[in-house]
């Protein structure tokens, strides 16, 4: 018997140590028993000696998966770095790296479904070979239809060998999996078969993909100079070398993407290309546009929106090497790679990198991290950069490559439209004048409108307007939002659902009023204005059914609708070709609030939404690409900038008043979040833990601010309240947290509390 250290799949601040027959070498995993249950746990090396728990105690591990090749060392350095770093227990890390599916099974599935797996991937689709579309023409007539549609689903045409020189030979030849000739004819298996053994076609692997199919294998663009110019600095990049792509909007900044992962799986036979997207189910195309670019190199996408097998099966992809193209959201930020050898992080300023749950990890921060241990190039791609990595651009810690103009298209006429001087607007309208009249002349040219708002549902709130009562959550700091489609008030923080009241359960008035807009009323508002206007909604309510955003864009991509309207939802990342006009209703709420990031967000939202305008060449006759930003507020230095498209001013004004207030990126933070029940229990604990900041802070030359309530102060019936922590350097904040973090674990308090490490909500 020999000892292990495991790290388990549990909340647990120490690895554990088990029993095994034989050593298994680190990054085996195993699942392990603890209590009553059993865990999924990852092998850390042999037992140090020094394990806390008694000879007796000791128990044997369950189960190993010798199916799965062991997790590399650089895995296990990158989860030892994340959970020292973000002060979180290592098993927490694992529960957000490891497919759940795996996490949950013994190893005699996980055993199945991997052989399952390699049996897939052995090849179930089909190609043509050179000899087959050279000699398979010979053997085959019309009169053979079940053969003839085969031949022809494989690229062949043996009706016409003369054009074999044509369009079709230069591409690669299209795959067809096992299932699609089935659907042709039941014996089509066994006729691939056959010809496999003439050596006419040849097996190919059935990548793991998204549920699109690529189209046929697209032609890359020439790339313009500027894009040429990115290139070719990262492939001259040798080692550890950090880029920050910042292009405007529809620059080609994907393209870039895709030329650099060409080089990189090019050079090496094994390389892996690690792309981190915010949202995948919002920007399918990026999928689309890889698959179709490399139809010949495994792609896995790894996201939360996947079946939890299926999951597994991209993990697997990603972990055994065979998957050559990683694209994900966050989570794909810890995944398993062995040949990792270039990161791409898209949209990299983009809040949704950092998790706000559990491990609070930032995903574009790990990523660099990465591509440091690994000593490969990264790349950070923005048209609006967050300012941490725009003033690491600018101290040439990253590299910048600028994209400066639109590879096709030009950018929209940024108008900013008085709400003062709107009669419309000012009669309580949601639609001013100037933008009543823009729609109008995009629908008589059979071009597309976008209009977002950053509500959803029908109304912010209900109000009675005898006595003032407002429609609150009973459980949070907030109100409930009226959604009239289905006559519901709802929380849309903790999910309290509630009809609406008859009359006002304050005062009994008959004359309750929804107060402020959200998508469902502009979408109402418009049906009214413009009845023969198609018009789609597209939010989170929309969303919640299964592939209903997906189609949203799919009929919006298809020209099938005149006016979309929604959230911030409908601003990201798609490449709309008929879209002239784009219009924020009403931004003026990101402006006013004490989140330090607030400005930055707004303003990367409105110019990516800007982005969304004028993408195409405009067509003969066709309106000049806008954007309209109906505000209160036309002179505030935010709406300035963006009229000017102008990133780096509004950088370099924001970034002035972060210095002067002394806030990231010129200073480091982190925070501690607790919440409970009971607001004395809350600040009792907040002042036990100032206390022991006081002493670790003032030898480290940090500021330990007074405990503040979150921006959201109460939740779900739980009271939230925060301390700030803030220093000029990082590995003395480092240092204090790891101080104070296990002086509040010995504090055993009955509070619920974690550190947040650079946190980005407050
Ligand atoms: N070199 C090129 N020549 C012609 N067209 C190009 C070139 N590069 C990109 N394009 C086209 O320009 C459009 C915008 O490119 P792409 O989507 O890569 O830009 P982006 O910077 O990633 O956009 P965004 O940030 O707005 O999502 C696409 O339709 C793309 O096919
Ligand atoms: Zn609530």
């Amino acid at each position: 018997m020999t000892l292990l250290r495991v790290a388990v799949d549990a909340p647990l601040w120490d690895a554990l140590d088990y029993l095994h027959a034989e050593p298994l070498p680190p990054g085996s995993l195993v699942r392990a028993p603890l209590g009553r249950q059993t865990v999924c746990g990852v092998v850390l090396g042999p037992a140090q000696g020094d394990s806390a728990t008694a000879a007796s105690a000791l128990r044997p591990l369950e189960g190993v998966f010798d199916a799965l090749p062991p997790l590399g060392s650089d895995w296990l350095d990158l989860l030892r770095f994340a959970a020292g770093y973000y002060q979180r227990p290592l098993g927490e890390l694992m529960a957000a790296a490891l497919p759940t599916w795996l996490r949950e099974r013994g190893a005699a599935a996980v055993a199945k479904r991997v052989a399952d797996w390699r049996q897939r991937q052995a090849g179930t689709a089909f190609r043509l070979t050179p000899a087959g579309r050279e000699q398979m023409p010979r053997t085959l007539s019309s009169r053979h239809a079940a053969l003839w549609r085969l031949a022809g689903a494989l690229g062949l045409h043996p009706a016409r060998p003369a054009d074999s020189s044509s369009a079709m030979d230069q591409g690669a030849p299209p795959r067809l999996s096992v299932q699609a000739a089935r659907a042709l004819h039941p014996k089509a298996a066994a006729q691939l078969r056959a010809w496999e053994m003439q050596g006419w076609v040849e097996r190919v692997p059935e990548p793991c993909r998204a549920a699109e199919q690529p189209g046929a294998p697209a032609r890359p663009p020439v790339l313009q100079a500027a894009q040429q110019a990115a290139v070719e600095a990262v492939r001259a990049a040798r080692g550890y070398a950090p880029f920050l792509l910042f292009g405007v909007t529809g620059s080609g900044k994907t393209e870039v993407y895709l030329h650099l992962a060409q080089h990189a799986l090019a050079r090496n036979p094994q390389a892996q290309v690690l792309v981190l997207t915010p949202e995948i189910n919002l920007t399918p195309q990026l999928v689309q546009r890889f698959a179709a670019r490399f139809p010949d190199a495994m792609l896995a996408v790894l996201h939360s929106g996947l079946a939890e097998a299926e999951r597994f099966d991209h993990w697997l992809a990603a972990h055994s090497g065979r998957a050559r193209i990683v694209l994900g959201t966050r989570l794909a930020a810890l995944a398993s790679l062995p040949n990792l050898a270039l990161i791409v992080v898209d949209e990299e300023h983009d809040a949704s990198y950092k998790q706000q749950e559990g491990a609070r990890y930032s995903a574009r921060d790990l990523a660099v991290w990465r591509a440091r241990q690994r000593d490969i190039p990264v790349v950070l791609g923005s048209a609006t950069p967050s300012l941490e990595s725009w003033r690491a651009a600018q101290r040439g810690r990253y590299r910048l490559l600028e994209l400066p103009a639109r590879a096709s298209g030009s950018m929209p006429e940024v108008r900013l439209l008085h709400a003062g001087q709107d009669p419309l607007l000012r009669a309580g309208g949601l639609i001013g004048q100037a933008l009543h009249e823009a729609i109008a002349a995009r629908l008589a040219r059979g071009e597309q409108s976008l209009l977002f708002l950053n509500r959803r549902g029908y109304a912010p709130v209900i109000r009675c307007p005898d006595c003032g009562w407002l429609s609150d959550c009973p459980h949070c700091d907030a109100h409930l939002v009226y959604h009239r489609t289905d006559r519901s008030l709802r929380c849309h923080h903790c999910g309290h659902r509630a009809a609406i009241p008859r009359a006002c359960p304050e005062c009994g008035s008959l004359d309750l009023q929804p107060l402020g807009r959200g998508t469902q009323r502009a979408e109402e508002a418009l049906a009214e204005l413009f009845p023969q206007a198609r018009i789609a909604r597209i939010d989170a309510d929309t969303a919640r059914r299964k592939g209903a955003a997906q189609s949203g864009f799919a009929q919006m991509h298809a020209g099938e609708v005149d006016i979309l309207v929604g959230t911030q939802m409908i601003t990201k990342g798609h490449d709309f070709q008929r879209v002239t006009l784009v219009a924020a209703l009403n931004p003026d709420a990101g402006l006013f609030t004490h989140d330090l990031r607030a400005p930055e967000r707004l303003f990367a939202q409105l110019m990516q939404a800007a982005g969304r305008a004028g993408r195409a060449d405009a067509a003969e006759g066709g309106t000049a690409p806008a954007m309209l930003v109906q505000t209160a507020y036309p002179e505030h230095m935010l709406y300035r900038a963006l009229v000017a498209h102008d990133y780096p001013g509004f950088a370099a004004q924001e970034l002035i008043e972060r210095r002067r207030a002394g806030m990231p990126p010129f200073s480091f933070q982190a925070l501690l979040r607790a919440e409970h029940k009971k607001p004395e229990v809350l600040e009792a604990f907040l002042a036990q833990a100032a206390e022991l900041a006081a002493q670790p802070a003032r030898e480290a030359g940090l500021m330990v601010y007074p405990p503040v309530p979150a921006s959201l102060a109460r939740l779900a019936g739980m009271h939230r309240q925060h301390i700030l922590v803030e220093g000029p350097n990082r590995s003395m904040l480092q240092d204090f947290l790891t101080i104070w973090h296990s002086a509040l674990v010995q504090a055993k308090a009955r509070v619920r509390w974690a550190i947040d490490v650079d946190p980005t909500e407050f």
